[in-house]
């Protein structure tokens, strides 16, 4: 298994999800979503440093939700974020203590990624420089405009993209610096990379790998959960 590091954003608002609070802070199934999300990379022995980032006013209860849930440790730090999820990883990307061969972004709001993903997205950006996971549509996509349809696009070139986004560690800090300094922003990683000129590759992954975003995602994120318990039930009994 490769080695990587990864830093996590965890510094939006939460707006859409119109919960009073950062949604980062929201209890999904008695553990906090952040939790969730910590968690995976933590519990990983392949995954050498994690730098989480959180925003000023959100310290103080990161710092105490990581300690509550024994998520602390010397492979774990905490960067302060910035205004965008873009401001926020290269703040990330300049706390992390050692360069790493293959870095990976992950948003805090995504937390059923599988380490089979990971592991799949990381052998994938050693190899070749850069990938992102993502999924095909399901749906017929047109843009809009004014109210009125513009264009079918064709479904077949059509994918959705998601994190983890993982690269050659010298190519993302390259891309952030190149961004930064031509007032650049993007809504992914992978949109400063592709900016380079540098090729990326889609490594498949889960309709399940979902990005808690408004209040119809909780039941949703319940919902996976608690498959994912049935599954690894079924998955033990085997084993008696
Ligand atoms: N300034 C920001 C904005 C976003 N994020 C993080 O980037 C991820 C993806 O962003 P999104 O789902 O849009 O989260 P929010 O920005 O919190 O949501 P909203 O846009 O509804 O406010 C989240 O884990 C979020 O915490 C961040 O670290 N810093
Ligand atoms: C990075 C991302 O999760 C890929 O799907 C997405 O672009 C984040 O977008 P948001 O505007 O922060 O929701």
């Amino acid at each position: 298994m490769m080695e990587y590091s990864v830093i996590i954003p965890a510094a939006g608002q939460g707006k859409r999800m119109k919960a009073g609070k950062n949604k980062q802070f929201l209890t999904i199934e008695g553990q906090p979503l952040i939790v969730h999300t910590v968690a995976i990379f933590a519990n990983d022995p392949v995954c050498k440093q994690i730098v989480v980032v959180a925003s000023p006013s959100d310290l103080a209860d990161m710092e105490d939700l990581l300690d509550k849930w024994r998520l602390k440790s010397d492979k774990v730090t905490i960067a302060l974020g910035g205004a965008e999820r873009q401001d926020s990883v290269y703040s990330g990307l300049k706390k992390l203590a050692t360069p790493t061969t293959v870095i990976l972004v992950h948003d805090g709001a995504r937390p059923f990624v599988t380490r089979k993903d990971i592991y799949k997205l990381t052998e994938t950006a050693y190899e070749n420089g850069a990938a992102v996971l993502g999924v095909p549509v399901k749906d017929t996509i047109k843009t809009v405009s004014d109210g009125m349809i513009q264009q079918t696009l064709d479904r077949n070139t059509l994918w959705a993209i998601q994190t983890p986004q993982a690269f050659h560690y010298d190519m993302l800090v390259k891309a952030y610096e190149e961004a930064n300094n031509t007032s650049f922003y993007g809504t992914d990683d992978a949109s400063l990379v592709e900016r380079l000129g540098s090729r990326i590759h889609i490594t498949e992954g889960s309709y399940d790998n979902i990005k808690i975003t408004t209040p119809e995602d909780i039941p949703v994120a319940k919902a996976i959960l608690n498959k994912r318990k049935e599954e690894q039930k079924n998955e033990d009994r085997t084993w008696i």
